[in-house]
């Protein structure tokens, strides 16, 4: 078993030391959080904020995995990682289904029951959660998310740091730009550029933003 720290001590959290335990892969040395809900989390200690890192690189602990929703906040833990020379690496619950000709990065999460297809990409740090589906040459950028329940049709493309909301459907081969939100139980049909909040079937961009 490798040893391994995890960042975050929060609900996704909680969820990715589940996974890391059905994996059977790492062993959690401990996490790292400023701000913690109680100093064990299912029985993991909390070892203090990012302070500890060099500490822990400095006795040997060599992977360590970003377990923060948050997208912008999760790639620059990440960049961090990297500069530190750490390993992130792939995580995927046992039950997901990954093509063996999917490619994913490091410090990746595919959660249990989801789908990454047949050539389709998981970029550094993204979240595939609980039962979303990203169908064949799917590319999801670096530090996206997309929320349980999600369908990606065939040959769709998320752009860095984008969030779709739980049961987004996106129909194929669209784009959808960098650091976009899109709300919960949206349709898109047309593509979205960066930046952009929308919502709605189809969705649209929301008012005011
Ligand atoms: C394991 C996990 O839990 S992973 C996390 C999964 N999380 C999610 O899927 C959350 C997705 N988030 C959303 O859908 C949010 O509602 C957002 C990001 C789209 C908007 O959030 P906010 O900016 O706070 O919007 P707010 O709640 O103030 O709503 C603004 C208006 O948009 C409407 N609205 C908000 N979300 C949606 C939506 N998904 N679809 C349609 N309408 C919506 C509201 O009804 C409201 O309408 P009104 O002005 O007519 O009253």
């Amino acid at each position: 078993m490798i040893p391994l720290v995890i960042i975050g001590a929060g609900g996704h959290a909680r969820v990715v030391i589940e996974l890391v335990r059905a994996a059977g892969r790492f062993n959690i040395v401990g996490l790292l959080d400023p701000a913690p809900p109680s100093d064990r989390i299912l029985g993991v200690k909390v070892l203090g904020d990012d302070g500890a890192l060099a500490d822990l690189r400095a006795n040997g602990i060599s992977h360590a995995f970003v377990a923060l929703g948050a997208n912008a906040v999760r790639q620059r833990v990440a960049n961090r990682l990297a500069e530190m020379d750490f390993t992130r690496p792939c995580l995927a619950h046992p039950s997901a289904e990954i093509s063996p000709s999917a490619e994913r990065r490091a410090g990746s999460l595919v959660m249990a029951r989801a789908v990454l297809g047949t050539e389709a990409l998981l970029d550094e740090d993204a979240i595939l959660n609980t039962g979303a589906v990203a169908d064949h040459d799917v590319r999801l950028g670096a530090c996206c998310h997309v929320a349980p329940g999600c369908a990606l049709a065939g040959g769709v493309v998320v752009g860095a740091r984008s969030f779709l909301g739980v049961g987004t459907s996106v129909r194929p081969e669209i784009r959808i730009g960098s650091d976009v939100v899109v709300g919960a139980g949206a349709a898109v049909v047309s593509d979205l550029s960066d930046g952009i909040r929308a919502i709605g079937v189809p969705a649209k961009p929301m008012k005011g933003v």
